[in-house]
């Protein structure tokens, strides 16, 4: 079980200083727009994950014309009381920590509170580039098992150096081959470990996925969701090896991870060109519990759920049924916001479940 008890903001977005107490599992929070219902659940974020979900610089969530902000929040875990700090020196250097110990590396922060946040603009996931599913896969894996983190780090790292390399024997017409070679080894094998750990996770992950789906829309549209990457039928190591003529006249790395993607269709077509916009909701809503039930049965608790304004994306009879499971059936803590208080408390009752409301 793991709970946030409270959340003080100071200097964040547009919140000088604020205390939030959280008294009950289910936390309803509505105010109008920009009255600051995302920045709050983001300022929940930082704490689960160092950094914003929206992929801002840190620097823009400072209040106004100041600098620097501070996050701090109590979280319940493991039948022990945690304090996670952020903060962001007037330097603009970032400083995390946990139980007053601050961080060598954010990364070792990863996983320990598992967070799942559904924002309006995370439709993108479906209809965006590769990137934005790479990314969403990679945070599920991540904070299932560190030891991934470390590779996708190490991976970004030698994707960098090898690219820098490629540019430079370009520019100087002279290619250090034997620093060429030594960088491939590490990037094949850091490669083929995110290879195998994608194809892993993604077994487990799909079958989830296309349940989660045919219970939120009723249907299973003929949803097919193939985990699409140039390991599955070459060795990372003789892809490299090919594609180095090429890399040279590109002056950038042509093959590996960097390039998987998850190719989605609806009966055989492309999924993106085909859905309606209530299948693409569905399915990102399918995405999103599917990541929380994955994460559930790896950490053996519920993750933090944050649902921003998610009443706009779903019927009433959608909405009832997601919010009866993820808040009866379930039993992790849920924020959820509206601008629409009435509208909020009337589903929220539909539920019967019992909640705290923050007016904004
Ligand atoms: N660095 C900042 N300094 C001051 N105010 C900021 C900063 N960044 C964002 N804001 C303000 O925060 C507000 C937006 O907050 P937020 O997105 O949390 O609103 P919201 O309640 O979720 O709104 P909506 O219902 O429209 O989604 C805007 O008024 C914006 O100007």
């Amino acid at each position: 079980m793991m709970r946030f008890t409270n959340i003080g903001v100071a200097q964040f977005r547009n919140y000088l200083a604020e205390k939030f107490v959280f008294t009950e599992r289910i936390v309803a929070i509505c105010g109008n727009n920009g009255t600051g219902k995302t920045n709050l659940l983001d300022a929940v974020y930082y704490l689960c994950f160092t950094k914003s979900y929206f992929s801002k610089p840190d620097a823009q969530s400072v209040y106004q014309q100041l600098r620097g902000f501070r996050i701090e929040g109590e979280i319940n875990s493991d039948n022990a009381v945690h304090e996670a700090v952020c903060i962001l020196r007037e330097t603009n250097r970032k400083e995390f920590l946990l139980d007053e110990a601050p961080y060598k590396k954010f990364s070792q922060h990863i996983g320990k509170f598992p967070c799942v946040f559904i924002a309006p603009d995370d439709v993108e996931i479906i209809t965006g580039g590769s990137e934005l599913r790479r990314n969403f896969i990679d945070t599920i894996i991540a904070q299932a098992d560190q030891a991934y983190l470390l590779h996708l780090i190490d991976y970004k790292k030698l994707l960098e150096e090898r690219n820098a390399l490629l540019k430079a024997a370009a520019e100087k017409n002279y290619l250090d081959e034997t620093l060429l070679n030594i960088i491939d080894t590490q990037l094949q094998k850091s490669g083929s470990n995110i290879f195998q750990y994608r194809h892993s996770f993604l077994g487990s992950f799909i079958p989830e996925v296309q349940r989660a789906y045919q219970y939120i829309a009723n249907s299973d549209d003929s949803l097919s969701i193939k985990y699409d990457s140039q390991l599955i039928n070459n060795s990372f190591g003789k892809l490299l090896e090919e594609n180095r003529q090429r890399d040279l006249y590109l002056q950038r790395t042509s093959a590996g991870v960097h390039k998987d993607d998850l190719e989605i269709a609806m009966s055989g077509q492309p999924f993106k060109t085909m859905a309606s916009q209530g299948q693409r909701k569905s399915l990102l809503f399918a995405l999103k519990l599917a990541e929380f039930e994955i994460l559930k049965q790896k950490k053996g608790f519920a993750p933090l759920l944050l649902l921003d304004d998610i009443f706009e994306k779903l019927d009433n009879q959608r909405m009832n049924n997601l919010l009866a499971k993820v808040c009866i059936e379930e039993n992790g803590q849920v924020f959820i916001t509206d601008t629409h208080r009435d509208r909020l408390e009337t589903a929220l009752n539909n539920v019967g479940v019992a909640y705290q409301l923050i007016g904004l």
